[in-house]
């Protein structure tokens, strides 16, 4: 996979991806404590939007460079007349390089206003009195650089922070989140805003590290968008910037057939309300046509509330092939209250055998729990794109034994699977086989309701009638989705998503048409 220029500005930076662009620009010319002086500067910054001069601001300054970053904030936020405390967890004699440096410059602020937070295996009683009185905590802690799980009193420390009330500020990440998966280890601050360099990094958009930052800002520190060529990453943003060079605009020749043929298939009388959602949301996404297939006992029901969409009866699997040998017919789902069992997995076969973009969701997933290698090796024979879209249930039925976090599992079951993985949820994981992944945060938790995935699933096959390719319309439905829901709003059901997304297309359409007009 080469990386595209244009997926700089969603790039997401492993801690280690974001070691090597330090690297490489200090390489180019750069010293570290340049860097380190703009991103101190650019906390500082951060500070002065949210405390007035005078007010108090106690910096917690850990051993690496991260404390470096909060010295440098220290020195600046003292000369424009805060009223500013420094402690260190370590003693300063021990700190090195760059961070060193940051501290020597300091100067008197060094001797006059800082103190050690931990005094043996206590925590000093002149940090709990200047905790108490202060107006901001600044974490500078651990970023990048943590290793290992908080514990002893560095952890009692962090809690202290905590239960204190008093707001935090972050720098880079809140101490004790891992910036690669957003886990914690052992236990993090609470910040009510993050500031990072660069580019963000997986730990600020995945649960649970996400609740913990706060808003985040991402500050330039003069690395430049180059760097990232010779870093290759593959994690992202799930933003328009990432797709909006495959959003599908019509030609104005456009016709209906142009724009492509997508079939829902739809299940037993008692439940078709699903299939319905999603045959709805698939149109709304700007598919030409979309079709609803129906059993023969379903008609009736489908015939009383379907407009725009079309019906087809579907009695059995031979009937499906048949149907299918109409090659307009090009994106195809299967799984929305369609049924669980043998016959579900026959017609699965049969949709995988056809050649078409597909979408696999709900009882089209969770038919496969006792044999999901089957399912796989059908994947990896279809020649189209398959996208799964399992929420967390049903993905721990397919991959029972995938563990670790949401990232890397997006990412292992997709290359096991062969397929786009949509591991749903509050952080939604889009993951390729070819290892890129990308992480959503645009959901709001009122989405969790019924049918809401349903409509997922319409929107990832609406796209795929259009021609996007597989991962795309993947991050593209998760995305419209997210916005549908804020559009909607609390106390929306899932019949509002299709209707919302008329203005959220809309967004897209006009960013995407600047230099078009
Ligand atoms: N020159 C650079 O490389 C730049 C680095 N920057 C800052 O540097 C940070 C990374 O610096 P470092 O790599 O020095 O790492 P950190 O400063 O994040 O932490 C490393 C130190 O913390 C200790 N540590 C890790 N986990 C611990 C735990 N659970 N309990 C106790 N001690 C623990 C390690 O032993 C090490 O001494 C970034 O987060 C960012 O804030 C920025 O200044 C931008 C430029
Ligand atoms: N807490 C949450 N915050 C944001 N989005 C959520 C949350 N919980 C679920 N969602 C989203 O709502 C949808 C629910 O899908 P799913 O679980 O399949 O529900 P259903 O089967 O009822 O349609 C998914 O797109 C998921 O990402
Ligand atoms: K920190």
């Amino acid at each position: 996979m080469t990386f595209e220029t244009g997926n700089s500005e969603a790039a997401l930076l492993t801690p280690e991806e974001m070691g090597r662009a330090d690297k490489l620009t200090i390489e180019s010319g750069v010293p570290g404590i340049v860097l380190m002086e703009r991103a101190g500067q650019a906390v500082a910054r951060a500070v002065g939007e949210r405390v007035a001069t005078g007010d108090k601001v106690l910096f917690l300054c850990g051993p690496g460079n991260n404390g470096g970053d909060g010295f440098i904030a220290a020195r600046c936020l003292a000369a424009a007349g805060y009223a500013v405390r420094i402690f260190v967890l370590k003693d300063p004699a021990e700190l090195k390089g760059d961070a060193l440096e940051a501290f020597e410059r300091l100067g008197p602020v060094a001797s006059n206003q800082c103190g050690k937070a931990i005094e043996g295996d206590d925590i000093a009683d002149d940090f709990i009195s200047s905790l108490g009185s202060s107006d901001l905590v600044i974490d500078a802690l651990f970023g990048a650089g943590l290793d290992r799980p908080l514990a002893g009193t560095v952890l009692k420390l962090v809690e202290l922070v905590n239960q204190s009330g008093v707001p935090v500020l972050a720098v880079d990440l809140p101490s004790g989140v891992s910036g690669a998966s957003g886990l914690i280890l052992g236990g993090a601050i609470k910040s009510c805003a993050t500031v990072t360099f660069f580019r963000a990094k997986p730990g600020h958009l995945l649960l649970p590290g996400r609740e913990l930052c706060g808003e985040t800002k991402v500050a330039d520190i003069g690395i430049l968008a180059q760097t990232l060529e010779e870093i290759s990453p593959d994690t992202f943003r799930n933003s328009p910037e990432l797709w909006l060079g495959s959003w599908p605009r019509p030609e104005t020749s456009a016709h209906k057939y142009s724009r492509g043929h997508a079939v829902v298939f739809g299940g037993p009388m008692s439940s078709t309300g699903a299939a319905r959602l999603s045959a709805g949301a698939a149109l709304r996404a700007g598919a030409g046509l979309v079709t609803l297939a129906s059993p023969p006992d379903a008609m009736m029901v489908n015939a009383c509330h379907l407009t725009a969409v079309m019906l087809r009866k579907v009695s059995d699997t031979g009937s499906i092939t048949g149907f299918l040998t109409d090659e307009r017919l090009n994106a195809l789902l299967i799984g929305p209250g369609f049924g669980v069992g043998a016959t579900t997995r026959t017609v699965v076969e049969a949709l995988l055998a056809a050649n078409r973009a597909i979408v696999l969701d709900a009882d089209a997933l969770t038919s496969f729990s006792e044999d999901p290698d089957a399912l796989f090796g059908m994947i990896r024979s279809s020649p189209g794109p398959v996208l799964l879209t399992p929420h967390e249930g049903e993905f721990s039925k397919l991959f029972p034994d995938i563990a670790g976090d949401k990232l890397q599992r997006a990412r292992l079951a997709a290359e096991r699977s062969g397929a786009i993985l949509v591991l749903k949820g509050p952080d939604s994981v889009i993951a390729a086989p070819d290892g890129r992944a990308a992480i959503n945060r645009n959901a709001p938790p009122w989405l969790a309701t019924a049918g809401s995935g349903d409509v997922l699933a319409g929107i990832a096959v609406g796209l795929l009638a259009q021609g996007v390719p597989g991962f795309e319309a993947g991050c593209q439905a998760v995305w419209l989705h997210g916005e549908a829901g804020l559009e909607s709003g609390p106390g929306l059901t899932a019949e509002d998503l299709a209707p919302a997304l008329k203005s959220v297309i809309r967004g897209v359409v006009d960013k995407s048409s600047v230099g078009h007009r």
